[in-house]
């Protein structure tokens, strides 16, 4: 019997538990919560010499068997799904380590070695393949296609998300892909990377706003529940729990990996740079399951809720409430997001933590304090929640010029002439500050690369035209990505978008794809 006993909504009124078939395909919880493990599992510390050597397929499976019964995969299956979502990645290791500066204990853990080049795709080429499974187990009775159980899958993006769900659904049988993007606000090969995608079952939706209105329509449309009944609405975006999952194997894996390095005594911190929480929320769930990391550093740009949390204890979609909260347009525009719509699980964890021993309670909490974000933008938490928070999180917010200074740096400092994509730099930058202020100078860093350069073009070429022989083309852009260029691009452009607008284009599409 697994530890976690069974999984719930952050927002439930009542005592429902779900599996972990019900939390992958429903995606969102129908109270609008997301889902949860009640309880997160404790590793007994054998682990520490048991795991350290393991693949990081293998390392997957060790963790995942404590999130997902037998009895709904079995462990061969399991396994299975595994080793097909990790053997699409360029490196053997999936996610290897990379010294950056040794003298001052700094990491890189690179993590774009999937077939988008973003970290997104060691969540996603997994939940594409759980999606299949899944799909596949419920369609095996179905004799007719009408019988056969399909799934509609919408998700909004700031550019890795999209690209990398498309890249994990593309062609798969019974599934349909919708991806929301705010027009402009993507890089150009982010858009090619998703809108020159053939699969008759992959659709791009260019969206005229941000990213929080992209990801507000698919809240929404989760919402929906004669629009979820009739095409069973699945998600992506990392509020399905499956992305938080999968995201846990490679800070196992790169703990273990710089340890050998290192030594078994060295302390080691974090940094994740983040926007929606999905990717440090990962690590929190490791280190509570009991991996020794000192910190979790949130590293943020400009767009600073979650550094705001940590300094203040107010979650607030603007530090100046006077005028309507607006997400700025930063050189690290995967991060250009205004709520992080995967804080409300940690700040449930906090609630059972801190205020509450009861599971209802803490979403009663949870409910309060979603409303009051809702309708009054803000709200603050005790100061025994805060205190918890700082425990285990610290956070930096780095600007635009720090981002291109950090560029500049780490390329100019070394002879390998190492390329950092801004969000990277968004990292570096806040890993630095803490190399500085730390009094104890033995601890290591592992600072967490979310993306290829490549992909990023733009912030590139600022930091670094500069400099004599620098050449993107040569340096920098691999030759997969250059091909995209050539590739006619297909996506459908919504001006003035509006909810009904984007369901009605949904249907139509499906529609198409059933002729
Ligand atoms: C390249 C890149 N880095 C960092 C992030 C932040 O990750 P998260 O949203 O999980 O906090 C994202 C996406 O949000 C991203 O695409
Ligand atoms: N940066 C993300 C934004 C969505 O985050 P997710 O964790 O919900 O997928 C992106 O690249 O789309």
């Amino acid at each position: 019997m697994l530890q976690i006993g069974g999984y719930r909504s952050t927002r439930a009124t009542d005592d429902t538990t779900y599996s972990f078939e019900d939390v992958v395909m429903m995606g969102l919880a129908k109270d609008g919560g997301l889902f949860l493990p009640s309880k997160i599992p404790k590793l007994d510390s054998s682990f520490l010499q048991e795991w350290k050597d393991l693949s990081f397929q293998d390392l997957a499976f060790k963790i995942m068997e404590h999130y997902v019964s037998s009895d709904e995969i079995p462990y061969d299956d399991l396994k299975k799904l595994i080793e097909r979502s990790y053997g699409t990645f360029r490196a053997d290791d999936v996610t290897p380590i990379k010294p950056l500066d040794e003298k001052n204990g700094l990491y890189l853990l690179e993590l774009f070695h999937g077939p988008t080049y973003a970290f997104k795709d060691v969540a996603l080429q997994f939940v594409g393949n759980l999606f299949e499974y899944f799909l596949q187990k419920r369609n095996a009775g179905a004799k007719t296609l009408e019988e056969r159980e399909t799934l509609t899958v919408v998700g909004a993006t700031s550019g890795d998300t999209g690209s990398a769900a498309i890249y994990g659904l593309r062609g798969k049988r019974d599934v349909s892909v919708f991806i929301l993007y705010p027009t402009g606000r993507i890089s150009p090969i982010q858009e090619e990377q998703m809108a020159t995608v053939e699969d008759g079952n992959v659709h791009t939706l260019s969206v005229d706003g941000t990213f929080d209105d992209c990801q507000d329509y698919v809240k929404q449309i989760f919402g929906d529940v004669e629009f979820n009944k009739k095409h069973h609405v699945g998600a992506v975006n990392s509020i399905n729990w499956a992305r938080i999952l999968a995201q846990m194997t490679y800070y196992f894996y790169s703990f273990f990996q710089l340890q050998k390095k290192v030594g078994a005594d060295s302390k080691i911190k974090f940094v994740v740079p983040s926007g929606n929480f999905g990717d440090i929320l990962a690590g929190y769930f490791a280190k509570e399951m009991g991996l020794p990391a000192e910190k979790l550093i949130i590293a943020t740009n400009e767009n600073d809720i979650l550094d705001r949390f940590i300094k203040t204890g107010r979650y607030e979609k603007s530090s100046d409430n006077s005028k309507p909260a607006e997400v700025k347009a930063t050189y690290s525009p995967a991060m250009d997001i205004l709520i992080s719509s995967n804080f409300e699980r940690y700040l449930w964890y906090l609630v059972r933590q801190n205020l509450t021993d009861n599971d209802i309670e803490a979403g009663k909490i949870l409910n309060e304090w979603m409303q009051k974000l809702k309708t009054e933008g803000t709200f603050s938490v005790p100061d025994s929640v805060l205190e918890q928070a700082r425990k285990t999180f610290a956070s930096e917010r780095v600007t635009n010029e720090e981002t291109v200074e950090t560029i500049k740096s780490i390329y100019s400092s070394n002879q390998e002439k190492y390329v950092l994509d801004p969000h990277t730099a968004v990292g570096v930058k806040a890993s630095y500050r803490n190399i500085e202020n730390d009094a104890n100078k033995n601890i290591k860093y592992i600072s967490l690369s979310t993306a290829h350069p490549a992909k990023f073009a733009e912030v590139v070429n600022l930091s670094l035209s500069d400099y004599d022989g620098y050449s993107f083309e040569d340096q920098v852009l691999p030759e997969e990505l250059k091909k995209l260029a050539t590739k006619q691009k297909r996506f459908i452009l919504v001006k003035e978008p509006s909810l009904d607008k984007i369901k009605n284009i949904i249907i139509e599409e499906l529609a198409k794809e059933a002729k």
